[in-house]
C-alpha cells in the first residue's frame, strides 16, 4: 500500500484554550454545530504544523550549512580531510556481528586498510559511526564491542539502515574522466589522486552542497504555492475558480473561451489593487517592471480573454472577501495562486502538460464534467501528470446535472483507478463531486463544496510540505549521514596520528633533553682532551730533545741504539772524521725528533679514541658516527704547496725530515770548520774563567763542561812537560806543577830558563792535542751543535721567544709537535661537536614537528568529535526519523 498524505497527517486536536482564539469561518456555518468548529481548528492546525516544520527545517539547514562551512574551512586551513572507503570485512570474529565489521581504507592510500566497527543508526540516534576494531586477541577472548553488537542486522530489518550505508550519498566523489571520452570508474580514478587533490575535490563537493542547501532553504522559505486548474474544454474550470473566490472573476461561457493561462493572486501582492496584467510575449513577468506587461482593469478581462487567440499568460490580482482562516487564496501563510488553464484539446495539451510539470506547480486540480467523463486528451494528461505528481486533485463538476449519481461516481472512480491509482486510493479526500455553478450563482455553499475546499486546502499545504520540505529533509539527512562517515573516519585517522605523535615524542624528548643537558659537559671534555694531548705531546718532545742535546753536547749520539759514532780513522783523515762525527751527531738529533713525533702520533691516536668514546657517550644510539679515519702517519708531513722554513735552528729543519731535510741532510750543517777540531775560543774562554769573575761563575754554571775542560786543557801543557821529563804525572801533580810554573814566571831569576820550558810546554800541548783529538773532536763538535741549537733566534733578547723562529731547537719542536697534535685533536673534536650540534638540531626539529603533529591531531580529534555531535544535534532538533533515504519529520 502506498503512502497517503492524509492518514499520516492527522493534526493534533487543539487545546480548549486555543479553540477560543480561532475566528469562525466566514462561510455559512450552522450555529452550535461543533463539527464546523472542529473543521476550522483543523485548518488552523494544518497551517501551524506546516509553519513549525518549515521553521525546524530552516534551522536544521542553517546548522548543517554552518557545519559544512566549518568543515570546508577546517579542510583548507587545519587538516587535510581524508576520503574514506568502507568495505564489508571478510574477517569473522566471535562476538561481533559480521554486519558490524568493516574494512576502512582511504582514497589516497587504498592499499592500507584498518578493521573498524560500524555502528548503524538506531532509534533515537541517527548517527552512523566508526570505531577502531578491538585487537583480535581481545575479540577472540570474548570481549564484545557493545556499540555494534548485532545492531546492524536488527536495524536493517527495521529499515533504518540503508544498503548503501558504506557509501557517501551526497559527498560522493565520482569522476567520469578519461582520454577520448572513455570513462574510468570513479573510485579508481580518485584513488590515483594525491591526498591534497582529493581534499580539494571534497572541498568543491562541499561547496556544491552548500549551494544546493541554500537553494533548498529558499524553497523551504518560499511562501508561494501554485495550484494549476485544468481539465476538458468547457468542464467548468473558470466556474470552479470563481466558486473558490466566491466571485465572478473569470469569464464564463457556454462556448469554450479560455485560451490564456490566468494566474489569480491575492490583490495584497499588488499593493491591494485589483488589476489584470497581460504578460507581453517573450517577456519574463515582473510586477515591478512595466515593460514586461500591460495593465488592465478586471472589467476588461472578458474582452481580453475573448479577443486573445494566443496562449498568453494573464496575471490577475483580486481581493478575496473571506478571512484568512477560510480563504484559500488569502490564507495568511501561503501565497496560493490559482491558475486557470485553457481547456485541454490537441493544441493546448502539450503546453498545459509542460506547465503542470513545472516545479513551482505544487498541486494539479483536474476539472472534469460529470456529464462527459474523461476525454482522450484528459486521459492522456492525467496519465502523464499522475506519473509526475503521483497525487492529483480531481473535481467532478456539473454533478447537479446527473440523475444516477451513484453510477456516475462508480464510473468516474473506475476511470481514475486506471489513470492515477494513488489518487484513487485517497479518493475520499482527492476526488470531489460538486456543483460549482450554484456557489457563484446562488451564493450557497453546499456541504460537498465545503468538503472540497477543506480537502484542497489540506492537500495544498501537505503537498507543499511534500514538494518543498521533503527534498530538503532528504538532502539534509543524507548529507548529515555523510558527515558521520567523514568525521568518524577522519576522527580515527586523527586519533591514530595523535597516538603516533605522542609515542614519537615520548621517545624523542628524553633523548633531546639528555643531549642538551650533556652539551656543556661534552664541550669541556673535548677541550680537556685537546689541551691534555697537545700539552703532553709538547712536553714529551721538549724533554726528549733536551736530553738529546745534552747527549750530543758531550759528543755522544742522542739515539745510540740507532746512530753510532764513527771510529777515528787516523790523523790523515782528521777532517773527514770530524765531518762524520758531525753528521752522526746531527743524524742522532734527527732521529730524536722522529722519535718525538712518533710519541705525538701515539698520543694523537689515544686522543682520537677518547673523542670517539665521548661521542659514544653523548650521541644517541642510531646516529651515524664520524666517518673520518685518522691516519697518524699523515701527521708531520709537509703537504705539497706548504712553505718550508730553512733556517738551521728553526722548526722545519727537524720537522721536515719526512722530505729528507733533517739537520744531517743540510750540506752547510755538516761542513767542517777549524773550530770543530780545535775550539780556541772555547779554551781561551775557559782560561779567562779560571780568574773566577762573577759573570764567569754564572756562565760556568750554565756550562757544566767548563771546569773539566779547563782542567784538561791545562793538563795538556803539564803533560807535555812531564813527557819531556820522561815521566807522566797524575792530575793532582799536574795542577801542582801548573802552580809552580806560574810562580816561576813571576820571579825574574827564573825567567832565564822559563823560555825553554815554555817551548817545551807548547810542544807538549801540541803533542797532547794530537793524541787527544779523537776524544775531543766529538765533544767539540757536539758542543758547537748544542750551543747553536740551544740558542734562541734573533729576537731572543726580547720579551719572550714566542714565535718558533725565536725559540731554541727543543722548545720550537715542542711547540710544533704540540701544535700538530692539537690540530688533530681539534679536528676530531670539531667533527664530534658538529655531529652533536647537527643531531641536536635534527632532534629538536623532529620534536618540534611531532609537537606540531600532536597539536594538529589533538585539535582534529576534538573537532571531528564536535562535528559529529553537531550533526547529531541537528537531526534531533529537526526531528528526523526513518531511514537515511526516506526520512520523515517527527510530528
Ligand atoms: N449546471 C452547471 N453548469 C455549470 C457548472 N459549472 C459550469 N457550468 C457551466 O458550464 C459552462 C462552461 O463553464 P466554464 O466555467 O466557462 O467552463 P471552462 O471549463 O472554463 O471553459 P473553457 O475554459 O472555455 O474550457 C458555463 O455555462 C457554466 O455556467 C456546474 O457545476 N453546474
Amino acid at each position: 500500500m502506498s503512502q497517503s498524505y492524509f492518514p499520516a497527517y492527522r493534526p493534533l486536536r487543539p487545546t480548549p484554550e486555543s479553540i477560543e482564539d480561532i475566528t469562525p469561518l466566514a462561510t455559512p456555518a450552522r450555529d452550535g454545530d461543533v463539527a464546523d468548529l472542529e473543521v476550522t481548528k483543523e485548518k488552523v492546525d494544518d497551517v501551524q504544523q506546516y509553519q513549525e516544520h518549515r521553521d525546524r527545517l530552516t534551522t536544521a539547514i542553517d546548522a548543517t550549512s554552518s557545519i559544512l562551512t566549518d568543515l570546508r574551512e577546517f579542510n583548507k586551513t587545519s587538516w587535510v580531510v581524508r576520503y574514506p572507503h568502507l568495505k564489508p570485512s571478510l574477517s569473522q570474529r566471535p562476538g561481533i556481528h559480521p554486519n558490524s565489521r568493516r574494512t576502512l581504507s582511504f582514497a589516497d592510500d587504498p592499499a592500507t586498510s584498518t578493521e573498524v566497527v560500524f555502528t548503524p543508526p538506531t532509534q533515537g540516534r541517527l548517527r552512523r559511526t566508526l570505531t577502531a576494531a578491538a585487537p583480535s586477541t581481545d575479540v577472540e577472548a570474548g570481549t564484545e564491542v557493545p556499540s555494534a553488537t548485532n545492531t546492524a542486522s536488527a536495524q536493517e530489518s527495521e529499515g533504518l539502515v540503508s544498503k548503501s550505508d558504506n557509501e557517501f550519498h551526497v559527498l560522493r566523489l565520482d569522476l567520469k574522466l578519461g582520454p577520448h571520452g572513455t570513462t574510468t570508474s570513479g573510485p579508481t580514478l580518485v584513488s590515483q589522486l594525491e591526498k591534497s587533490s582529493i581534499a580539494s575535490l571534497l572541498s568543491e563537493r562541499i561547496a556544491t552542497s552548500l549551494t544546493h542547501l541554500s537553494k533548498l532553504r529558499a524553497r523551504v522559505q518560499d511562501v508561494s504555492s501554485k495550484v494549476l486548474v485544468t481539465g476538458d474544454l468547457n468542464a467548468g474550470k473558470s466556474t470552479f475558480v470563481n466558486a473558490l473566490l466566491r466571485r465572478e472573476v473569470m469569464p464564463v461561457d457556454q462556448q469554450p473561451c479560455t485560451t490564456m493561462f490566468c494566474e489569480v493572486h491575492d490583490a495584497a501582492d499588488n499593493d491591494g489593487v485589483e488589476e489584470a496584467h497581460v504578460v507581453k510575449e517573450g517577456c519574463t513577468y515582473s510586477p515591478t517592471d512595466e515593460t514586461t506587461f500591460t495593465r488592465h482593469t478586471l472589467t476588461e478581462l472578458e474582452e481580453i480573454v475573448s479577443e486573445s487567440d494566443a496562449q498568453r499568460i494573464l496575471k490577475l490580482y483580486v481581493k478575496d472577501p473571506r478571512n484568512p482562516q477560510s480563504s484559500l487564496l488569502n490564507n495568511g501563510t501561503v501565497n496560493i495562486s490559482l491558475i486557470d488553464a485553457p481547456g485541454l484539446n490537441r493544441d493546448s495539451l502539450k503546453t498545459t502538460a509542460l506547465f503542470a510539470r513545472q516545479e513551482e506547480i505544487d498541486v494539479v486540480v483536474f476539472v472534469v464534467s460529470a456529464e462527459n467523463h474523461f476525454t482522450l486528451s484528459a486521459k492522456e494528461f492525467l496519465w502523464n501528470a499522475s506519473n509526475e505528481k503521483a497525487y492529483l486533485f480531481i473535481v467532478v463538476n456539473r454533478f447537479d446535472q446527473i440523475r444516477d449519481k451513484a453510477r456516475c461516481k462508480r464510473l468516474v472512480l473506475d476511470q481514475i483507478r486506471q489513470l492515477s491509482p494513488r489518487t484513487w486510493e485517497d479518493a475520499a479526500d482527492l476526488v470531489h463531486f460538486v456543483d460549482s455553478a450554484s456557489v457563484v450563482e446562488k451564493g450557497e455553499v453546499p456541504e460537498s463544496f465545503q468538503n472540497l475546499e477543506h480537502s484542497l486546502r489540506s492537500f495544498v499545504l501537505q503537498k507543499r510540505e511534500k514538494s518543498k520540505l521533503l527534498p530538503a529533509i532528504t538532502f539534509l539527512n543524507k548529507i548529515l549521514s555523510d558527515l558521520d562517515l567523514l568525521t568518524s573516519a577522519n576522527g580515527l585517522v586523527a586519533t591514530a596520528e595523535l597516538k603516533q605523535a605522542q609515542d614519537d615524542l615520548a621517545r624523542a624528548r628524553p633523548v633531546l633533553e639528555k643531549m642538551l643537558a650533556g652539551r656543556e659537559e661534552l664541550d669541556e671534555a673535548l677541550a680537556a682532551v685537546e689541551d691534555g694531548m697537545s700539552g703532553e705531546a709538547g712536553e714529551k718532545t721538549k724533554q726528549r730533545l733536551e736530553k738529546a742535546l745534552e747527549m750530543v753536547g758531550t759528543g755522544k749520539s742522542a739515539m745510540p741504539e740507532i746512530i753510532s759514532m764513527p771510529s777515528f780513522p787516523g790523523m790523515l783523515q782528521l777532517w773527514q772524521y770530524t765531518r762524520d762525527v758531525k753528521k752522526a751527531l746531527l743524524l742522532s738529533i734527527d732521529e730524536a725528533v722522529k722519535a718525538a713525533e712518533n710519541d705525538a702520533r701515539g698520543l694523537a691516536v689515544e686522543g682520537v679514541a677518547k673523542v670517539g668514546t665521548l661521542g659514544d657517550a653523548h650521541l644517541p644510539v642510531g646516529v651515524e658516527r664520524s666517518k673520518r679515519i685518522f691516519k697518524p702517519e699523515a701527521m708531520f708531513v709537509v703537504r705539497p704547496g706548504h712553505k718550508r722554513r730553512s733556517s738551521l735552528n728553526t722548526v722545519v729543519v727537524g720537522g721536515a725530515y719526512g722530505l729528507g731535510i733533517g739537520l744531517a741532510a743540510q750540506p752547510h750543517a755538516v761542513d767542517v770548520e777549524l773550530r770543530d777540531i780545535i775550539d780556541m775560543r772555547h779554551y781561551l774562554m775557559r782560561f779567562a774563567l779560571v780568574g773566577s769573575s762573577e759573570e764567569g761563575k754564572s756562565l760556568s754554571l750554565e756550562d757544566s763542561d767548563i771546569s773539566t775542560s779547563a782542567i784538561s786543557m791545562l793538563s795538556v801543557g803539564v803533560g807535555a812537560v812531564t813527557m819531556v821529563g820522561g815521566k807522566t804525572l797524575g792530575a793532582r801533580g799536574l795542577l801542582e806543577g801548573l802552580v809552580r810554573i806560574g810562580d816561576l814566571f813571576g820571579n825574574a831569576s827564573t825567567r832565564k830558563w822559563a823560555a825553554p820550558i815554555a817551548g817545551a810546554l807548547a810542544l807538549g800541548l801540541t803533542l797532547y792535542f794530537v793524541y787527544e783529538l779523537p776524544n775531543t773532536i766529538p765533544r767539540t763538535v757536539g758542543r758547537h751543535i748544542k750551543t747553536i741549537l740551544s740558542t734562541t733566534g734573533p729576537a731572543a733578547g726580547q720579551a719572550s721567544a714566542s714565535s718558533p723562529e725565536q725559540m731554541a731547537f727543543a722548545p720550537a719542536h715542542a711547540h710544533r709537535i704540540g701544535k700538530e697534535t692539537r690540530k688533530v685533536m681539534r679536528l676530531a673534536a670539531w667533527d664530534l661537536r658538529e655531529r652533536f650540534r647537527q643531531t641536536v638540531d635534527e632532534r629538536a626539529a623532529e620534536v618540534k614537528s611531532w609537537e606540531e603533529v600532536e597539536r594538529i591531531a589533538q585539535r582534529a580529534v576534538e573537532w571531528f568529535e564536535e562535528c559529529g555531535r553537531r550533526a547529531e544535534e541537528v537531526r534531533q532538533k529537526a526531528g528526523f526519523t526513518g531511514p537515511i533515504d526516506a526520512p520523515v519529520l517527527a510530528q
